[in-house]
């Protein structure tokens, strides 16, 4: 018997990238809509946990249904996803020099009704960061719409001094956990 069908409740194009290097191809892409603001007082691993949850509820269609949520944390205070250049600047100036963790979960909806999850916790450091290397990394744009103004797939792990944990979690979705998840679901996965 082959695997059962998944659905990737994800419009991020790298999730889809990543899950691709464990050999799936999600039988369907559906976006989930959810309200992302964080509750308050909520600590980050629950905030990304209970978003990959919600992401895997809000998604309907027949099959598994993965999601995935990607939070970028000093302490206990969650950093924004970068919509401005201004905000960029912010984490970029909070994240330097100094260790962060992005706390990186994922939820796999069943057929039946189950809800699993997982969660994959890294730490990074980056250098402490000039004015002009945070000049020049707002002026690639690569902090657009990513958690906490950067992607390490990107020129920032050129200023990453030090990563403790999952570079895929920290891109966006954990490959270790996911392949656990999925093979714990009945995928068929080398
Ligand atoms: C820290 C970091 C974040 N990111 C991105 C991944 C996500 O786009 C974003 C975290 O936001 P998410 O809410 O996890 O994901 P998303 O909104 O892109 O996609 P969806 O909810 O539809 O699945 O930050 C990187 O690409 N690289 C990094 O190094």
């Amino acid at each position: 018997m082959g695997s059962p069908k998944l659905i990737l409740a994800s419009a991020s194009p790298r999730r889809r990238e990543l899950i691709a290097r464990l050999g799936i191809v999600p039988d369907a892409i559906a976006p989930a809509e959810i309200d992302e603001s964080p509750l308050k007082g909520e600590l980050p691993r629950d905030y990304a946990v209970r978003m990959a949850r919600e992401k895997a509820m809000a998604v309907g269609g027949e099959g598994h249904i993965l999601a995935g949520d990607t939070v970028v944390a000093v302490g206990r205070r969650i950093l924004p996803k970068a919509e401005d250049e201004a905000t960029a600047r912010h984490c970029l100036e909070l994240l330097s020099g100094r260790r962060h963790r992005v706390l990186s979960a994922i939820a796999l909806r069943s057929p039946d009704g189950a809800l699993r999850e997982k969660l994959s916790e890294t730490s990074v450091r980056f250098k402490r960061l000039s004015e002009e290397e945070i000049a020049a990394y707002l002026a690639s744009g690569e902090w657009h719409g990513k958690a906490g103004g950067y992607a390490i797939q990107g020129a920032a792990e050129g200023l990453i001094a030090w990563i403790e944990g999952s570079h895929s979690g920290v891109v966006g979705l954990p490959l270790f956990e996911t392949r656990a998840l999925l093979k714990s679901a009945g995928f068929d996965i080398g």
